[in-house]
């Protein structure tokens, strides 16, 4: 579990992260979401101990990063897939990796395994793709099988295999008990795999919960209705629902899909499309994060400066 509690850490006259308090609890996949600058990596870096905060604290299983006794054995994080030691091939930047931590080497062989590289093990990191890259970095991040997981946008780049593969990968980790805490650009992508979101905007909290709820916030709420008896329809609604009409389609709002077909049907209006519009947590999260976008997209570059 990781609880950050008031954390904050300021740069100069930049508050990065303002008083965030949330929690990722094990056996969960945390999505951890907000805008640029938004102040996601402080976060990350203060759990690791990275950074020092100035005020408030975040304690991993109960502890402080750096008081940890077998902090490798307890965390494993991803924050930048793309390092590697260009000469070194991946097999042996592995055993690198445990020899220098302290971590069993035999794991190795099983994690090149876990994410498909055997067969490019003796290839040169430097010669490795992003996909092989984010992979071997998730290796890395599982030497120590640590029961608390971080990933900085490890889909970055990745094709949809790849990206699949992770999802599973996460879900896997998390089903085994972990705590697993994942930041992403890709909302489609982060809607599939995270079961709990913690937003931020201007480094304070914006939503804690889970992805269940979060969508179902979402102001996209409605059924949307097509018939060629647009009159009848409008009618039989009229006084019942709030509609909106656009493209040749009712949407409706305030009246289940039951409802309205009964309604439609009893006006002999034959419907030829009758379905809840559901929200999506890219609606959500467009709408809970509009007031805290660093650089709002009706400011031009200019006015930002
Ligand atoms: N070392 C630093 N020195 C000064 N300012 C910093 C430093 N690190 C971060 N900041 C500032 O703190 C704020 C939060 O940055 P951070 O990188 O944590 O955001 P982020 O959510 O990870 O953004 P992105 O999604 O763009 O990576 C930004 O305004 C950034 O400019």
């Amino acid at each position: 579990m990781i609880e950050a509690n008031a954390l904050t850490k300021r740069y100069g006259a930049t508050t990065a992260v303002n008083e965030l308090t949330f929690t990722a609890r094990s056996g969960r996949v945390t999505g951890f979401l907000g805008p640029n600058g938004a102040g996601k990596s402080t976060t990350m870096r203060l759990i690791l101990g990275l950074d020092t905060p100035d005020a408030g604290r975040v304690l991993i299983d109960g502890v402080p990063y750096r008081q940890l006794k077998d902090p490798l054995r307890t965390v494993g994080a991803m924050l930048d897939a793309t390092w590697r030691h260009p000469g070194r091939n991946g097999r042996d930047h592995l055993r690198w990796l445990a020899a220098t931590n302290g971590l069993p080497e035999k794991r190795v062989e099983e994690l090149l395994e876990l994410v498909g590289l055997t067969s490019v093990a003796e290839r040169r990191a430097g010669q490795y793709s992003l996909g092989m890259l984010q992979r071997l970095g998730i290796a890395a991040t599982l030497l120590g099988d640590p029961r608390v997981l971080l990933f900085d946008e490890p889909v970055n780049g990745l094709d949809p295999e790849g990206m699949a593969w992770i999802r599973q990968l996460l879900h896997t980790l998390a089903a085994d008990g972990r705590t697993v805490f994942v930041s992403s650009h890709l909302l489609p992508e982060m809607a599939q795999t995270a079961q709990d979101l913690v937003v931020i905007g201007r480094g304070r909290l914006i939503y804690q919960g889970t992805m269940d709820d979060f969508v179902a916030r979402t102001s996209a709420h409605g059924v949307r209705v097509r018939t060629p008896h647009a009159d009848e329809l409008r009618a039989a609604l009229t006084g019942q629902a709030e509609f909106t009409e656009a493209d040749g389609a009712f949407v409706v709002s305030g009246l289940d899909s039951d409802r309205i077909g009964q309604l439609a049907f009893d006006a002999g209006a034959t419907l030829h499309e009758l379905s809840p519009i559901t929200g999506s947590l890219e609606q959500a999260y467009l709408d809970l994060t509009r007031e805290a976008v660093e650089f709002p997209a009706a400011v031009s570059p200019e006015a930002a400066r």
